[in-house]
């Protein structure tokens, strides 16, 4: 049971979630919630380092996985999982969706070893609301290349990064439950105002 309200932000670099994570906040910081926002990989002191080692590293692909569910197992247990007991409302940028659409769907693991990590590290808790941003191709890149020196995920060519959203909106059909799409390829302001009418409904 937990009184809070699980929210994940995805979709390719570039996308422009970490854009609207602060806007999201004070919407609902204002309707009265408790509001944490997070990142994945990332979100503790250990989860940190991982992320340092994963954005930097050459590594093993498995590896790669393993570590993404590593640092996940200590977000949940230091901060999301006490949050939500809380009754706080938690925002993550990024959660296990990313890792089916990057390591699954762009580096192509196979799915079923990431079921079972996901069974293994949350068995029994899934986002309430992912919130997939999605833009072309071009569009995520030249907003990229115009806003920061580039990482190793955000390094990789155009094939990976269309596998990758290809993955992310396979999953929105999988889990419409869930996932919201939204048409980032418009300007922030219009975003915006799509986000306010969205959690007027949730
Ligand atoms: N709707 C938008 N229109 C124009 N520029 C945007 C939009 N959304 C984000 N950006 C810009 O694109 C860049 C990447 O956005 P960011 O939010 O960091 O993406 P992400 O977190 O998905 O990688 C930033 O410089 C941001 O200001
Ligand atoms: C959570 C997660 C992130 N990633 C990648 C996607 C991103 O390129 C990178 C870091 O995510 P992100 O925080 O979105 O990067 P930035 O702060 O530069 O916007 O990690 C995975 O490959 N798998 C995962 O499970």
């Amino acid at each position: 049971m937990k009184p809070g309200k699980f929210i994940t932000f995805e979709g390719i670099d570039g996308a422009g979630k970490s854009t609207h994570i602060s806007f999201v906040a004070s919407l609902l910081h204002d309707r009265g919630h408790t509001v944490l926002t997070t990142r994945e990989p990332g979100g503790t002191p250990l989860g940190e380092k991982l992320r340092a080692l994963l954005l930097h590293e050459k590594m093993h692909l498995e590896t790669e996985a393993l570590l993404m569910f590593a640092a996940r197992r200590e977000h949940l247990a230091q901060v999301i999982e006490p949050a939500l007991k809380r009754g706080d409302w938690v925002i993550s940028d990024r959660f296990t969706d990313a890792t089916f659409a990057y390591q699954g769907g762009g580096r192509k693991l196979d799915r079923r070893k990431l079921e079972a990590l996901e069974r293994w590290v949350h068995p029994d808790l899934q986002p309430d609301l992912t919130l997939l941003f999605d833009v072309p191709l071009e569009v995520a890149r030249s907003r990229l290349e115009k806003s920061r020196d580039l990482d190793r995920f955000e390094q990789e060519q155009a094939a990976f990064f269309a596998a990758t959203q290809a993955e992310y909106l396979r999953r929105a059909s999988e889990f419409p439950e869930r996932f919201r799409v939204i048409d980032s390829s418009k300007p922030i302001s219009d975003v915006n105002q799509g986000l306010v009418r969205l959690f007027e409904e949730f």
